[in-house]
């Protein structure tokens, strides 16, 4: 590629995430190519400049950013794939494509989840399936919700990776006017930190919609940052510091704001909603309610000890009623 010449990008996914990140990417010298699986919503971001369904204020720009519904065209010239479909979704979104698509390309999951039916991180899963190699996959991770990039609030993202230099790349094609990005050496301790954090914030909705108040929310998550720790020390044992803001950050974010789907989600719970209803009333994905069951039979093995966790899974898959379960969890919180 000559020095001027565009990074070349493909990003998956037509949610609220993916567009976010087309609107930081596109402050930067790149040329993306933009996959959403709804025909409906490809044209009219073509002729109109804007998602209909998600973050429809987004302004995209026709210069930088091309539409289209063929994932093999997206793929097409592409130095990255950017992946941000929820995990559930993404075998279905990248249905077409091959090992050989992939081949010279570098990957980044913007997905904090993991693969349902295999209990694995994206990551790895686009390593075994696609044969991506480890050195050319990196993450992105820190606490930032899409509506605050739409309204281009301050924010922060780390980029992950085995390798310095998939991240430091990314990192730099994601800092903009209002996004500071900076590389981080520990992918695993990331990605399932991201994994768990969505199902914490699960587990403060819950308390929240029961009527729980903010002392037994800041115990909570005190206690569930411990239960991370415990969980991402015991599967890849690493020097790394759970108080910055890819880790803890993240934690903080999800489990109080507003915007977050999966406290939005967990709040419908406690206030009685079903797992269906809940999913009705909202109009977006919450990672957490697929990411428990994942964790909760990945920790089979490892016999971790996670309460928070295991509450959360014991509501949203037992059938045992959210105020019993967090009933039995206050008496373990300290
Ligand atoms: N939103 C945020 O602020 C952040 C999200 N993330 C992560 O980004 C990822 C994407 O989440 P987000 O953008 O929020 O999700 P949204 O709920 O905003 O969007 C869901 C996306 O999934 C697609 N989808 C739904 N069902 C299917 C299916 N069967 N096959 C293929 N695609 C499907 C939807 O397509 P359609 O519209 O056509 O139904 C839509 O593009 C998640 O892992 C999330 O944790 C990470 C950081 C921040
Ligand atoms: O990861 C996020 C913010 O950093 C988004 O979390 P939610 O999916 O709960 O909105």
């Amino acid at each position: 590629m000559k020095p001027h010449e565009p990074t070349r990008l493909t990003v998956v996914g037509g949610g609220s995430w993916a567009t976010a990140l087309v609107k930081i990417f596109s402050e930067n010298n790149v040329s993306i190519r933009w996959w959403l699986r709804q025909q409906a919503d490809a044209d009219h971001i073509r002729k109109y400049h804007h998602n209909p369904s998600y973050l429809s204020d987004v302004q995209i720009n026709p210069r930088k950013v091309r539409v289209c519904t063929s994932i093999r065209d997206a793929f097409r010239n592409s130095d990255y794939i950017v992946l941000a479909v929820p995990a559930a979704f993404i075998a279905d979104a990248l249905t077409g494509a091959r090992s050989k698509d992939f081949e010279g390309k570098h990957v980044v999951s913007a997905i904090k989840g993991m693969i349902p039916e295999r209990n694995q991180l994206v990551t790895d899963w686009v390593e075994e399936v696609y044969g991506v190699p480890a050195e050319r996959i990196c993450v992105i991770a820190g606490p930032c919700h899409a509506e605050e990039v739409a309204l281009e609030k301050q924010s922060y993202l780390t980029i992950a990776s085995s390798g310095p230099d998939c991240a430091g790349t990314v990192a730099q094609l994601l800092t903009c006017r209002f996004v500071q990005a900076s590389p981080l050496d520990d992918i695993y301790g990331v990605e399932y930190s991201a994994v768990m954090k969505n199902i914490v914030a699960l587990a403060c909705g819950i308390t929240h919609g029961l009527g729980y108040g903010d002392n037994f929310q800041a115990v909570l998550v005190s206690n569930a940052m411990q239960e991370i720790r415990r969980f991402v020390d015991t599967i890849y044992p690493k020097l790394r510091d759970l108080s910055a803001s890819a880790y803890l950050g993240d934690l903080l974010v999800t489990a109080y704001s507003p915007f977050s789907r999966n406290r939005t989600f967990g709040s419908l719970i406690g206030r009685g909603y079903s797992v269906q209803s809940a999913q009705m009333e909202m109009n977006m994905i919450a990672e957490g309610y697929y990411a428990v069951k994942s964790i909760h039979e990945f920790n089979q093995q490892y016999q971790v000890p996670m309460p928070i966790i295991e509450a959360v899974y014991n509501i949203l898959y037992e059938k045992v009623s959210p105020g019993a379960a967090m009933n039995r969890l206050k008496m373990l919180l300290k």
